[in-house]
């Protein structure tokens, strides 16, 4: 349950840590588990500009400390692959303009197909409700985005009536297909609810379409805390897996302006008696520095 990664974890680490043998998926929605890298304030991004988070958070550019983001990398790549899908937010490609949320090591696409999955990616999910899904400046013309870039394995886009409105005039007004590759799909959710006046989907209404229409028995939640926020307070995300790294950096950036935390205010009110608890089912130290955890939830009434 307790032990060390190496630099680099091995194939073997990765396993012992991740392995999903003998957890069930359910008959009306995925097995899941969120997966961060925040600070010890529970910050996930510096917010300070559009660089990649792994920059700030996972200390990637330190000195001597770069190795520690690499392993965190690694290790929330193997989250990926041993899911059937990613889900990411809209808020993230405006905000990571490098992300891509794709399996960046041989070893870890090789086990996914001993473990047998049928595609070397996991699908990629990105839920929107406004279909803001990238970073356009004010200035151009034209839509960058690597996420976007040579669809290869396929995306789908879990958006509103309104989102798919918004992607629609986006298509007139700038040089890019819309059309993108029969790898890409959008489901529009028509009936959502409003939270606070903003259209939102009902999460188990979008995770029961995940199951039974796209297959989907594993799905890592690589998003942002508001979204797993909604997911632990509705129940239906079965496990925390975070990377701690050893730095505590303020709830606000230089500017005084919020960044975003592992566990946002608007998280519903519990108490000793009903808060989600959790049974930590394996822990690991890199370096004297990185924590890495994987922990069970159980939810009580
Ligand atoms: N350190 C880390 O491990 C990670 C860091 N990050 C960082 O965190 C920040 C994002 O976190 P956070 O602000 O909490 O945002 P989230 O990533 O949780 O995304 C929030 C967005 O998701 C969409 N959304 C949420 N709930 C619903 C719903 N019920 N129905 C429809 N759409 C919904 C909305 O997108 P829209 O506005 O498009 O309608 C909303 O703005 C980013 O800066 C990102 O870089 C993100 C992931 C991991
Ligand atoms: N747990 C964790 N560790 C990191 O080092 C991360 N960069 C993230 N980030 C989330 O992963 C997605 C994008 O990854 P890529 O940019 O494609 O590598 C996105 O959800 C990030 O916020 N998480």
């Amino acid at each position: 349950m307790i032990g060390l990664f190496e630099k680099i974890p091995t194939i073997e680490s990765i396993k012992d840590f991740y392995s999903i043998d003998n957890l069930n998926s359910y008959t009306d929605r995925p097995y899941s588990w969120s997966n961060t890298v925040c600070t010890l304030d529970g910050v996930i991004n510096l917010n300070e500009d559009l660089t990649s988070i792994g920059g700030g958070i996972a200390l990637k550019h330190v000195p001597q400390l770069g190795y520690l983001s690499e392993a965190d990398f690694r290790i929330l790549n193997a989250g990926w692959a041993f899911s059937d899908a990613v889900l990411i937010t809209g808020k993230i490609l405006r905000d990571e303009i490098d992300a891509i949320c794709k399996i960046e090591f041989e070893d870890l696409t090789n086990l996914r197909l001993q473990i047998g999955k049928k595609t070397l990616q996991p699908l990629r999910l990105v839920l929107s409700s406004s279909g803001h899904i990238f970073n356009i400046r004010q200035d151009s013309t034209s839509i960058d985005s690597k996420f976007f870039e040579n669809v290869t394995s396929k995306i789908i886009i879990l958006t509103t009536k309104k989102g798919s409105d918004y992607l629609s005039t986006l298509r007139l007004d700038y040089k890019f297909n819309f059309e993108w590759n029969s790898n890409v799909e959008i489901v529009i959710f028509d009936d959502d609810q409003l939270d606070n006046g903003k259209e939102s989907i009902d999460l188990r209404k979008m995770l029961k379409l995940l199951k039974i229409r796209f297959k989907i028995d594993y799905l890592d939640v690589s998003s942002g805390g508001t979204v797993i926020q909604q997911f632990r307070d509705l129940n239906v995300v079965d496990e925390l897996r975070m990377t701690i790294s050893p730095q505590i950096v303020g709830i606000k950036n230089s500017l005084g302006v919020d960044r975003p935390t592992i566990f946002p205010s608007t998280c519903k009110s519990y108490n000793c008696n009903n808060s989600p608890l959790l049974t930590w089912k394996g822990i690991r130290l890199l370096g004297e520095r990185m924590i890495f955890l994987r922990g069970i939830y159980q939810y009580r009434p």
